[in-house]
């Protein structure tokens, strides 16, 4: 009956007609864990678009569906992949979006060396996507480089709100284990209650990832990352050396184990290491190269 229900509120959520007349899916992009991504052409504006598509008897978590499209529904950011609509055909889900053609930031570091003034661009605008979710009291929950998505006119977007919580002032608390483990803050492993700081600190490991290549721990298997990051605390970085004195201090703020500690996005906004930043035209070069190699 529970599923019933979700069905039913799902029907007051999704576009009426069908999408398929409506879209051509093109060439899958990726396999998220609730559902394939595909690329996709709008029929009558000739837009390409992303199209998400979950089976709806698959999800473990089919509440979770409707939380994240009622939630993206109303969170239009220059920094979020933004919601087109959505379409129930039979028991499948499609949710659409705009699409993103420079691929994630993840072929980025693991194909190129990224120098400050790049990474200092790409802080600074999932910052601002970060500063406008937190503000409407929603935390994404799994912050990496796979959903950092990037535009060749430079856009730079987050995505894959298959996690994301809305707090509320009778419950502005969570403690579910919720995230991919490499990325996952103290308090998150350690199932203390945790709050939007937890975007900070996974926004930390996603910087360590732009010096390195890879998050810390990303040899050992999820289950001792997960042991290591709780009892080893603040990760150690390969290349600390070689980072500049403000970098490094942005670093040791974002990866701060005690929340409270930890600064807000919107001080983070205010850190020095951000006035490095390059203009965001220069990440065009970035995508090239990771797809040239
Ligand atoms: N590789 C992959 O799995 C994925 C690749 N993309 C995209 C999207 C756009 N452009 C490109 N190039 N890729 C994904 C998007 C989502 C998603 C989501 C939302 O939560 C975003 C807010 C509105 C509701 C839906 C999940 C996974 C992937």
């Amino acid at each position: 009956e529970q599923r019933a229900d979700v069905l039913r509120k799902l029907k007051q959520v999704v576009n009426v007609g069908n999408p398929h007349k409506k879209y051509i899916l093109k060439k899958k992009i990726g396999q998220g864990a609730s559902g394939a991504v595909y690329a996709a052409m709008d029929q009558h504006t000739g837009e390409l678009v992303a199209v998400k598509q979950m089976a709806l008897d698959k999800q473990p978590r089919q509440e979770l569906i409707i939380n994240e499209i009622l939630v993206m529904k109303r969170s239009q950011h220059h920094n979020i992949v933004n919601y087109r609509d959505s379409y129930l055909v039979e028991k499948e889900l499609w949710v659409v979006m705009e699409y993103l053609e420079g691929g994630s930031l993840t072929d980025v570091v693991t194909e190129t060396c990224m120098e400050e003034g790049n990474i200092a661009v790409m802080c600074r605008e999932v910052l601002q996507a970060l500063e406008f979710l937190h503000e409407r009291n929603i935390i994404h929950r799994d912050i990496k480089s796979d959903n950092v998505l990037l535009g060749m006119q430079g856009e730079v977007k987050i995505t894959d709100f298959g996690f994301c919580a809305q707090l509320s002032p009778e419950k502005n608390k969570r403690t579910t284990l919720v995230g991919t483990p490499y990325w996952m803050a103290p308090e998150v492993v350690g199932r203390r209650q945790y709050g939007p700081k937890v975007d900070i600190w996974s926004l930390g490991i996603m910087a360590i990832e732009m010096v390195d290549g890879e998050p810390p721990y990303m040899k050992e298997d999820p289950l001792r990352a997960l042991y290591l990051i709780t009892s080893n605390g603040k990760p150690v970085i390969k290349e600390r050396s070689r980072l500049s004195k403000i970098f490094k201090d942005f670093l040791d703020k974002c990866l701060e184990v005690d929340p409270s500690r930890r600064p807000t996005s919107t001080q983070l906004l205010q850190h020095p290491f951000l006035k490095t930043a390059k203009p965001l035209v220069s990440l065009r070069a970035l995508i090239e190269a990771a797809r040239g190699s």
